[in-house]
């Protein structure tokens, strides 16, 4: 008997490059098995449907929900997400089992075609959907003034050059992965952490799923994981969702068996926007998770209790 793996995904083009791109891989790893074949599933998410209000207000896992809930029913077997948008409180049935090799981490700020102003110096609309970069701009760029910007990648870069903003943000990943020239726009890499998991590709799977985890195993790119557990676990622990004000950055050196982690979070004390910074590292080899997991969730707990510290509320 044929097993055909079905792949959920969201229909986006984004979406669809980097599943094409996970069906790929996975056709490589199990070309020599002639009894396993993939297939590929749209969903349509919450994210998808409504493509003018806040994300902030439709809710958590705008982006997954629907994929998530069709591998529970069993209508699907793997997903493909961007990691980022996976919340970090998730089904206890669901694992992220592979992250492949991350794309860049970095958020750009891009031009209108033709313009590009000092952003130390000038007014500038700059347009976002994303609370943490929001959160960022207000304490790095003060002159950068947030108006709110949402759909996908394409949709973006036409709002830029038919409407009113002077830039936008947008992740490079994206960017890359869809093969997007910028040559006609001005743009720059902005100094803020990346959310979580920015930049990287979560394969989840059903956790009891023996036959496709073990294959499934096979495209997971051990230094990207141990990356990316360490910063979902940081925030996991502080304890927000993908729109907290909160990013967070790990590095694994393969050299020296260091991983580190730095995560910077936005907070109102006393009517006023601060940012803190937290800096660990650990010593661990590529593929020990729990190490990074613990590194994430100490450095999310020093930032809680900081900021519960600052707030004056008392969580003994
Ligand atoms: N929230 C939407 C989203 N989810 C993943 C990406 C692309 C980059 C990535 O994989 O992190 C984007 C677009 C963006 O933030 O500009």
């Amino acid at each position: 008997m044929t097993l055909t793996i079905r792949i959920g995904t969201r229909g986006s083009k984004l979406a669809m490059v980097q599943t094409n791109y996970v069906n790929e891989i996975l056709n490589k790893e199990i070309q020599t098995n002639k009894d396993i074949d993939t297939e590929i599933i749209k969903i349509k998410t919450v994210g998808d449907k409504d493509q003018n209000k806040k994300l902030v207000d439709l809710g958590l896992g705008v982006f997954t929900k629907e994929i998530d809930k069709s591998m529970l029913l069993n209508e699907t077997d793997i997903a493909v997400h961007s990691l980022k948008d996976v919340p970090t409180l998730w089904s206890d049935e669901l694992i992220i089992k592979a992250v492949p090799p991350r794309e860049s981490y970095n958020d750009l700020l891009i031009w209108k075609k033709n313009r590009k102003l000092n952003v130390f110096q000038d007014d500038i609309v700059v347009g976002t959907s994303s609370i943490r970069r929001a959160a960022f701009l207000e304490i790095r760029y003060p002159n950068l003034d947030v108006k709110l910007l949402r759909g996908n990648v394409q949709t973006r870069l036409k709002k830029l050059d038919d409407e009113e903003y002077d830039a936008i943000i947008m992740a490079e990943a994206g960017l890359n992965r869809l093969n997007i020239n910028l040559e006609d726009y001005n743009y720059e890499v902005l100094n803020m952490l990346p959310a979580p998991a920015q930049g990287a590709i979560g394969i989840a799977t059903r956790k009891a799923d023996e036959e496709i985890n073990e294959i499934v195993e096979l495209l997971d790119d051990k230094k990207t994981h141990l990356e990316v557990l360490a910063e979902r676990n940081a925030l996991k622990e502080y304890g927000g969702g993908c729109q907290a004000p909160f990013g967070a950055l790990a590095v694994y050196d393969e050299e020296e068996n260091v991983l580190s982690l730095t995560c910077d979070l936005v907070f109102e004390a006393n009517g006023k926007n601060v940012l803190v910074s937290k800096e660990g590292f650990v010593y661990c080899d590529i593929d020990d998770f729990e190490k990074a997991a613990d590194l994430g969730k100490n450095l999310g707990k020093l930032l809680k209790s900081y900021e519960n510290e600052v707030l004056g509320i008392n969580n003994e």
